[in-house]
């Protein structure tokens, strides 16, 4: 299974197509949409989120709600491209009336993206480099997660620190996060730390910064044995991270307990081998790898956020043709993205892991997928 999308951020659409997606899968806009809604309600967002309510149009690969097996074809349309007439038209214009942007904020792709592909205007970077492209990523991730819903597999993410308030206790379940986070706007199992979180990204917007933070994104079910030891780039934790770094903001990417571990000796920290119906472990503190596959136990993985780049009290900066120090341009802005990102890196988690399933039991229907998947899991457990 593979996609690729395109779409600028001020631009008409975001789109993808997917390859590779069984057919049998029950598929419908609504079941895409569900994660959109989550996706932008991250508390700490800016004022798009207020003009988008994003909807997936599913445009190919579907029919009567199922999947065919053909390429699926994922539309978003940005609502905001109505407000940017000339400034994103597809077509050439005679004269411009609007600010050509010249002064590249720290931290964002604008000055080196303009340097390798030689644009004048940043605003030809920023647009693409935008994390509006989330959104169909999303989507994407959403049709992953119909498939690891058939397969009774589960993902989830939550915060585990903005700034430096941070949660030190939290459940390892999915159905405990899903209801210990159903209402905090920050996406926090403990509600006094929510309320904590909150303000801190209120504190940073009052003060015109930003803020970053910790997420980490949890899949339970997930059978033993996906991913490989004998090569290096068969070792599903390494694309799995890479995937997760190929998330706008995301600077670190750790399993399980691997900060905590690093400081520890091994008689600590090892995760001690069991039997009950089939090999488990006592604890999980390598967040369900060994050896680059999954060993039966939760995938656990956490994402380091740095805090956005835009500062609506810029940074000093240069511009790009006088040379000359200047603040740095404001674009309109979020002030925090933990909460979204870690819908976004769950959605990345689902493609991976689904993506890593349909290599390794290749089915073109998903009543194969689910027999395949099903008789792996009986070898695992009486090995
Ligand atoms: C959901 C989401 C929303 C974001 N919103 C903004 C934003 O409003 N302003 C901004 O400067 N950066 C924002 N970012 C981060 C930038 O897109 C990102 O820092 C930039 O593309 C450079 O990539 P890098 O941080 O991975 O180096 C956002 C990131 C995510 C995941
Ligand atoms: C549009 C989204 O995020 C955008 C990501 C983003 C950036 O620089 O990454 C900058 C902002 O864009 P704008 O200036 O249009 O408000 C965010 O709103 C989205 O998440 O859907």
């Amino acid at each position: 299974m593979r996609y690729l999308s395109s779409g600028e951020s001020h631009g008409p659409q975001l789109t993808a197509i997917i390859e590779g997606v069984p057919a049998g899968l029950t598929l419908t806009a609504e079941m895409i949409n569900q994660d959109l809604r989550i996706r932008q309600q991250g508390y700490g967002r800016g004022d798009r989120m207020k003009i988008e309510s994003d909807q997936v149009q599913i445009t190919s690969g579907v029919r009567h709600g199922v999947t065919l097996g053909s390429p699926i074809t994922l539309v978003i349309k940005n609502k905001d491209n109505k407000n940017w007439g000339h400034v994103m038209a597809i077509e050439p214009i005679d004269e411009h009336d609007y600010e050509i942007k010249k002064v590249p904020r720290p931290g964002h792709a604008d000055l080196v993206g303009a340097m390798k592909y030689g644009h004048r205007d940043l605003r030809n970077v920023l647009e693409r480099s935008s994390a509006r492209e989330t959104a169909i990523r999303v989507a994407v991730g959403a049709v992953a997660k119909q498939i690891l819903k058939a397969l009774d597999i589960e993902v989830i993410s939550h915060v585990l620190q903005i700034g430096k308030v941070s949660v030190t206790n939290y459940p390892t379940t999915i159905s405990t996060i899903q209801a210990a986070i159903a209402n905090s706007p920050v996406r926090c199992v403990d509600s006094d730390l929510s309320i904590q979180m909150c303000q801190h990204i209120d504190e940073a917007k009052q003060q015109g910064d930003s803020v970053g933070g910790i997420v980490q994104v949890l899949a339970e079910n997930v059978p033993a044995g996906l991913g490989s030891y004998v090569q290096f780039d068969r070792k599903l934790d390494a694309k799995i991270a890479a995937a997760f770094m190929g998330v706008q903001s995301v600077k670190g990417v750790y399993f399980g307990d691997a900060m905590m571990a690093s400081s520890h000796f091994g008689s600590e920290v090892h995760d001690q081998i069991s039997y009950d119906q089939g090999f488990t472990r006592m604890s999980n503190h390598y967040g369900g790898f060994e050896g680059g596959m999954t060993n039966g136990m939760p995938v656990v993985v956490q994402a380091m956020i740095k805090p956005i780049p835009t500062l609506y009290q810029p940074l000093n900066s240069i511009h790009i043709d006088t040379k000359e120090v200047e603040e740095s341009m404001i674009e309109r802005s979020d002030s925090c993205v933990v909460p979204a990102a870690g819908v976004v890196l769950e959605s990345v988690l689902a493609f991976e892991l689904a993506k890593e399933i349909l290599e390794e039991f290749q089915s073109n229907q998903m009543s194969s997928l689910i027999k395949a998947v099903k008789c792996h899991r009986e070898a695992m457990r009486d090995f």
